[in-house]
């Protein structure tokens, strides 16, 4: 026992050293930045400099409620704490090594079969930033704990506010993901709570730490589903020293406002894969082969191309397939190019710049480009193809589904759709090129339609992609089947599907009901297994709803933690006034600062988040609000960390037919 707090005292000293060692390395930065001005040679290097000192000083901040470290490794002649980032004492020796660095990848894969020269693992246990307990295993001497204590309460502790990173906890199946090559695109099948948005999140920092200036320069991106999505994953990147990286929703990347909503069937028509090829071809069908010679004046001169060599120069850049907007320049700079030939030749020197550029704008050469390769926008050309789908890849009820209800006069004065912005950027993917970012991630990836996929695979054409979802929470009408249809439209088609199935969220009872709806839903994933088994489920027959919500909130409100309501869509606004009127405090969806301790949720705003205590309400209510309704079930009935109550007047949807439900 003595030599147990012998050793605890140590390691608090070394978190004491290393905290003031990080305060010397943060001073240091803090110096550099106030004489930027002297050591920089110009005011250019003075900003460079100035702008990395800053983010070294951010990088270097210390946060007392998260621990510098939370593991040691003792290799045979070194001992090294892993932490957040890198610490060095005065003399530039380790004291805290990042987690990230190849050296701490044995922290999280090292095991008794396979020790990796690590003698000892240490894992430690803070509470409120104190360090308070540690766990040895002795892998050199084959000993290894079944599941640690330290994880199973970093799993179970209460969620409140935002998310959190993991980063001392990664388990080995879930390290692989992290670590994988940044040249390779992987995607991620995980189960609910299984942690593929963890994962996403740390691959995203440890890819920035490994490459640093490659990805600085391309950028990093993370694609969610909604805003409260993303509000509630924003802090787990910073927390790693990450703010570089951009997180959006799909209709954040797109340029245009959407400011109308399309019906089901037109939404459904507009995001089909076919209308990548629908747009294409109305492009390509503006380009015109040349019938007429073009003459040019030039002084005294007269400039003449026969109308083959024309024909030849439009083919030959069809043929070439660039961007249509490079397609047009090239066209322009080959026609320019015959020109001077035929100038060289007769006057014996070659003509400057400046005529070069005189001559590509000439009105017989502008005219001859409006005719064979008119300039267009993207706006316009998805104007038109709405205004008038003639395709003979439609058919008649997609055309119909296509044509504007009320066709607006032009393009300018158009409101668009969230699917009018998707197909909007296809076709200024088809104009011009799109710059691509050095990595993407993508979250719930199983509800991108093919179209709103191929949005991403733009945005990474020359980098990789992280793709995270559940085949089983796919809810849009589109939702993906399979992966392998999706990682095509991704331009990834050889991605590499990895499935997760431990559960680190939902509690073994509560996955049990879950997994009764998985054979409904129509797809091949594996069931999850929990690594939970407190946590508490009930099922209840209640009378009035509203009234029995209130006190499941109340009752809820007696333990600790987040506690979600969720409902059908339709039902939000009346439980959140019956809430209200109780005089119980309700935070936004999107509020993860708030006091309140209760979110009163529409089910189509569930996916990602999680609750301590989650309440669902009439579940039959849920499936009846959509096609894919029981898919929605699926994801709502997963939202609970610790404890799901599920109260129904109605008689709960088949699957889940004949599970006791006391009257409540
Ligand atoms: N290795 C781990 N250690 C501790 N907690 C973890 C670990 N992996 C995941 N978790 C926690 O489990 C919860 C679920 O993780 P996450 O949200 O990433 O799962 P998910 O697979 O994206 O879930 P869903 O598909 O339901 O949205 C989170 O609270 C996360 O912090």
């Amino acid at each position: 026992m003595l030599s147990l707090e012998t050793d605890l005292q140590t390691e608090r000293d070394h978190l004491a050293a290393s905290r003031a060692a990080l305060k010397r390395m943060r001073e240091h930065a803090e110096d550099l930045y106030a004489t930027g001005d002297q050591v920089a040679g110009d005011p250019f290097a003075a900003e460079t400099l100035g702008r990395h000192l800053a983010r070294r000083i951010a990088d270097l901040a210390d946060n007392p409620d998260t621990p510098l470290f939370f593991g040691r490794l003792d290799l045979d002649e070194h001992r090294y704490h892993v932490g957040r980032r890198h610490v060095t004492d005065a003399a530039g020796e380790p004291m805290v090594l990042d987690w990230r660095a190849p050296l701490s990848r044995k922290f999280y894969q090292a095991s008794a079969r396979d020790p990796q020269d690590v003698d000892v693992r240490r894992r430690f246990g803070f509470v409120k930033g104190e360090l308070t307990s540690f766990e040895d295993e002795h892998l050199g001497r084959g000993e290894e704990q079944g599941t640690s204590q330290i994880l199973l309460d970093e799993i179970e502790r209460p969620r409140v506010g935002p998310m959190r990173d993991i980063v001392a906890t990664i388990q080995p199946e879930q390290d692989e993901l992290v670590r994988a090559e940044l040249d390779e695109s992987i995607c991620v099948q995980g189960a609910p709570g299984t942690g593929k948005t963890a994962v996403g999140l740390h691959r995203a920092a440890y890819l920035l730490y490994l490459h640093r200036e490659r990805l600085r320069r391309a950028g990093v991106l993370i694609v969610g589903p909604n805003t409260a999505f993303l509000q509630y994953i924003a802090s787990v990147l910073p927390t790693l020293g990450e703010v570089e990286v951009r997180q959006s929703t799909i209709d954040g990347l797109l340029a245009t406002p959407v400011r109308a909503v399309d019906d089901e069937r037109a939404a459904e028509v507009k995001n089909q894969d076919k209308m990548a090829a629908v747009l294409q071809k109305r492009l390509l069908a503006r380009i015109r082969r040349p019938e007429e010679a073009l003459t040019v004046s030039d002084g005294s001169y007269r400039w003449r191309i026969s109308a083959e060599a024309l024909r030849r120069i439009v083919d030959d850049v069809r043929r070439e397939a660039p961007p249509y907007a490079t397609g047009r320049e090239r066209v322009r700079a080959r026609v320019v190019s015959l020109l001077m030939r035929q100038s060289e030749a007769r006057r014996g020197d070659s003509p400057g710049e400046g005529w070069q550029r005189r001559m590509g704008k000439v009105a017989p050469v502008a005219e001859l480009l409006d005719a064979v390769w008119p300039a267009v926008t993207p706006e316009q050309l998805v104007f038109e193809v709405l205004s008038d789908p003639i395709d003979e890849d439609l058919d008649e009820a997609e055309r119909a589904a296509l044509r504007w209800a009320k066709p607006p006069k032009s393009a300018k004065s158009a409101k668009w759709s969230a699917a009018d912005a998707v197909l909007i950027d296809e076709a200024a993917g088809l104009i011009d090129r799109v710059p691509s970012f050095g990595h993407v991630v993508v979250d719930e990836a199983q509800d991108l339609s093919p179209m709103q996929a191929r949005v991403i695979a733009r945005r990474s054409e020359h980098g990789s992609i992280t793709l995270l979802g559940d085949l089983a929470q796919g809810t849009a009408p589109w939702a993906a089947r399979d992966w392998g249809t999706l990682l095509s439209h991704l331009g990834k088609p050889g991605a590499r599907v990895v499935p997760l199935t431990t559960g680190f969220r939902v509690p073994a009872a509560v996955v049990a009901l879950a997994n009764r709806l998985l054979p409904a839903l129509g797809v091949d994933v594996p069931a999850a297994r929990s690594l939970r088994a407190d946590g508490a489920l009930t099922i209840g027959t209640v009378g009035e709803i509203d009234g029995s919500v209130v006190n499941a909130v109340r009752s809820a409100l007696e333990q600790p933690g987040s506690v979600g309501v969720i409902a059908a869509d339709a039902a939000v606004g009346a439980l959140a006034e019956a809430i209200r009127a109780a005089g119980i405090a309700i935070a936004a969806a999107e509020d993860t600062d708030s006091d309140a301790r209760v979110t009163v949720l529409p089910a189509g705003l569930a996916k990602g988040l999680e609750y301590d205590h989650v309440i669902v309400v009439e579940p039959a209510d849920i499936v009846a609000a959509e096609p894919r309704g029981l898919n929605r079930l699926f994801v709502v009935l997963t939202r609970a960390v610790s404890r799901l109550d599920v109260l129904h007047a109605r008689p709960l949807p088949a699957p889940l037919d004949g599970l006791s439900s006391a009257p409540m």
